[in-house]
């Protein structure tokens, strides 16, 4: 059988850089352990760019946008309409996404992956439309093998891009009006729980609602079971197959791809999180790559980042995806490598140690 690009090997970090680093973050003028997380993240950063100075001045992030069938379940607070008409509010520079972008000087990809309301070829927007939307994930497979494949490809094409221009971190977001159901269910089937114990608010739901969310997970999962062992990649590939979306397939190939590239990636809230789950069981060599920006509100987020044994930067109450989560922390690993890069050692500063 032949090997499936996004099961072959990822980059390797180099433990010898995260030793220095750790050996420096011990000799700077400051107790150690003292800055906690950034010490982490400085740590993490310089393992995995090979570097003594780690930084993350070019951020790369790719928004990626789809439609799900599963909204005709009534799932979301919000019309599908949404999908199509915030990818046109990205490209035109109103969304919290793209006023991110701009504080952080970052480049912003957004790619159409397939929208019911289909904003057009607009100047911003990249067109890799597989389908207007995916099949409804409760009657049916989300994606056909062939559509699967093609969102996979996109994540790994925007890596390539990101990778061209210089980049020093991948961000990952989507849109796609009923995606935190669609996660909910790709999350519930990767980590075998209850759609009652993950699913939440989404968009801002109401107590009935999130019943009928957790309703319509129930049966997408009685209609999609054993697919196959936890442990088995070709099974975390079918169950994004059938549960994802065309925009969580996109994060799961562009987060594979980043892996294999040697280039960090910052997860954003609970869709990219599942989606960055099923990256790592279906390639296991992913997870190092991964950097977690926030925790997200959204109720099975903290489960899932549990279960990636992900320790988030920030904590904020943040339920909106776009990347925003992802984007927000991208100042405080500035911090960290400004802290790691810059600061007096004991010795250069003539303070005394412990
Ligand atoms: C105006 C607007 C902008 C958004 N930006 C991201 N989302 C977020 O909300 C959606 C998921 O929630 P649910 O599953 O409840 O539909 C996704 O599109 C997600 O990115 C938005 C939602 C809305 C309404
Ligand atoms: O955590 C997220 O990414 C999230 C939560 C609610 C709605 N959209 C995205």
């Amino acid at each position: 059988m032949t090997l499936h690009w996004p099961e072959a090997a990822c980059a390797a970090p180099d433990s010898n850089f995260a030793e220095a680093a750790r050996a420096r973050q011990g000799m700077l003028t400051k107790p150690p352990g003292s800055l906690g997380g950034l010490e982490a993240a400085a740590i993490q950063l310089a393992e995995l760019q090979h570097s003594a100075e780690p930084a993350v001045d070019r951020v790369w992030i790719s928004v990626f946008a789809g439609d799900h069938g599963v909204a005709a379940e009534g799932v979301s607070a919000f019309p599908q309409a949404v999908t199509g008409e915030m990818v046109r509010n990205f490209a035109t520079g109103g969304a919290a996404i793209s006023v991110l972008a701009r504080e952080l000087g970052a480049t912003l990809d957004v790619v159409n992956l397939g929208t019911v309301n289909d904003p057009g070829d607009i100047p911003g927007v990249t067109r890799r439309i597989i389908a207007p939307c995916t099949a409804n994930l409760c009657e049916a497979p989300a994606m056909t093998p062939e559509q699967l494949d093609v969102a996979l490809a996109a994540g790994a094409a925007s890596v390539a891009q990101a990778r061209a221009a210089g980049a020093q971190l991948f961000i990952g977001g989507e849109m796609g009006i009923a995606n935190t159901t669609a996660a909910t269910a790709l999350a519930c089937a990767l980590l075998r729980v209850a759609p009652i114990e993950l699913a939440g608010a989404g968009t801002g739901l109401d107590d009935a609602g999130i019943a009928r969310k957790v309703a319509v997970v129930e049966r997408a999962l009685a209609l999609h079971r054993d697919v196959g062992a936890m442990d088995d990649p070709a099974a975390s590939r079918e169950y994004l197959r059938r549960l994802g979306g065309f925009e969580i397939a996109a994060l799961t190939g562009a987060f594979v791809a980043a892996a294999q590239a040697g280039l960090p990636v910052l997860v954003d809230g609970f869709i990219t999180t599942a989606a960055a789950l099923a990256a790592v069981r279906i390639n296991p060599g992913a997870r190092a790559w991964l950097l977690f920006g926030h925790r997200s509100h959204e109720r099975g987020h903290g489960r899932l980042l549990e279960a990636l044994d992900a320790q988030p930067l920030l904590h904020l109450g943040l339920r909106l995806g776009e990347a925003s989560g992802a984007a927000t922390a991208v100042p405080v690993l500035r911090v960290a490598c400004a802290l790691h890069n810059r600061m007096a050692t004991f010795a250069q500063a003539g303070v005394s140690t412990a």
